[in-house]
């Protein structure tokens, strides 16, 4: 067999490669620089300059990258309490606390550096703002404070659709802060469903979630007016001209979905529902986003 298959190489300190990828939140950060990505294509009526798009794209990544490190070690302790979590690498003592922070220094420093040389500085700004949104703001005190800790702290994981425009584009226009929008009323349906899902986890690890603070009830009468609210932004790209009747078409059977979703998990649940709903959030987005591209280039 495949000795790298069989077991990963082992850095010097016991850990390996796989960990400090691990640590990055590969699949959440892939998702945000689609978003990015969106954001730059609509920026432009042309195509977006190669470098820009590269040098963009590789520090809004490691940017995001660096602050979900940060995460890691912001939270190793619950995460150690936590089911879902007890593995990482950072809450099962595979990377020391020091070893992460370099990483997230190098990951950060790089992805800042990359930005401002080669993109502009309101672009390695705004995201640098994003970084410490999500890892110091979010993590350290919204997420421990309040359960209204992820709407709030949902902004800095919806700023990437603006990050993007602002790399083509030098400038905050009106349309990037609209497809911000969408990611922020989406991200509360997203993470409800889990943490109903979820429930006794944060209840161990005493985070004060919605389910937990309020009930299973409210959170999921919260995820149904959400995801209505989501439907009626998603129609703003096509009421201000930005996209066309494919987006409009395509967004409105993703959120008929997401709906019929949604009340499921309200009036009919069966016990994968909340699972289910979560996993159908990040396929929606995936596919509005990819709705929001073609529709501008077709
Ligand atoms: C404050 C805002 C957010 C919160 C609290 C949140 C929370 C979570 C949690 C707890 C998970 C489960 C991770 C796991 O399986 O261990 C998750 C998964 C995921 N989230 Fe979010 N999320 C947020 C925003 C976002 C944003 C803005 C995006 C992308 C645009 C995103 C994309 C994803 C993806 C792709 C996954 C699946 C990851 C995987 O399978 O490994 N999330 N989210
Ligand atoms: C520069 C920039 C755009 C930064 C944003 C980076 C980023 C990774 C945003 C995603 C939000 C997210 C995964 C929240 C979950 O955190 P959690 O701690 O509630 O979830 P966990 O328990 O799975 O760690």
């Amino acid at each position: 067999m495949n000795k790298t298959l069989a077991a990963p190489s082992k850095l010097s300190s016991g850990a390996t490669w796989r960990d400090y990828y691990e640590l990055t939140k590969p699949r959440v950060v892939m998702l945000l620089l689609l978003t990015a990505l969106v954001g730059m294509c609509l920026a432009t009526p042309t195509w977006v300059d190669p470098l820009v798009l590269s040098a963009g794209m590789f520090g809004i990544g490691l940017l995001s990258s660096a602050a979900a490190v940060i995460n890691h070690v912001v939270d190793h302790r619950i995460d150690s309490i936590m089911a879902r979590t007890f593995n990482r690498p950072v809450a099962k003592g595979k990377v020391s606390i020091k070893r992460a922070l370099i990483f997230a220094g190098v990951l950060g420093a790089l992805g800042f550096v990359a930005l401002a040389v080669f993109v502009n500085m309101l672009t390695a700004w705004l995201t640098l703002v994003s970084l410490v949104g999500y890892a110091v703001i979010y993590t350290m005190y919204l997420k421990r404070a309040t359960p209204q800790n992820i709407v709030i702290g949902g902004l800095a994981g919806a700023a990437p659709p603006l990050l993007g425009w602002t790399a083509v584009s030098g400038e905050i226009h009106a349309y990037g802060l609209l497809l911000v929008l969408i990611v922020f009323t989406w991200t509360p349906p997203h993470f409800w469903a889990l943490a109903i899902h979820r429930e006794k986890d944060y209840a161990k690890a005493k985070i004060p979630m919605l389910p937990n603070t309020h009930g299973v009830e409210f959170t999921k009468t919260c995820v149904v007016l959400y995801t209505l609210l989501l439907c009626a932004v998603c129609l703003l790209p096509y009421l201000t001209g930005m996209s066309g009747g494919l987006y409009l078409l395509g967004s409105s059977l993703l959120n008929a979905y997401f709906m019929y979703m949604a009340l499921k998990l309200k009036f009919k649940p069966q016990a994968s529902t909340a699972m289910d709903t979560f996993k159908f959030s990040i396929l929606h987005l995936m596919l509005l986003f990819v709705l929001l591209l073609v529709d501008h280039y077709l």
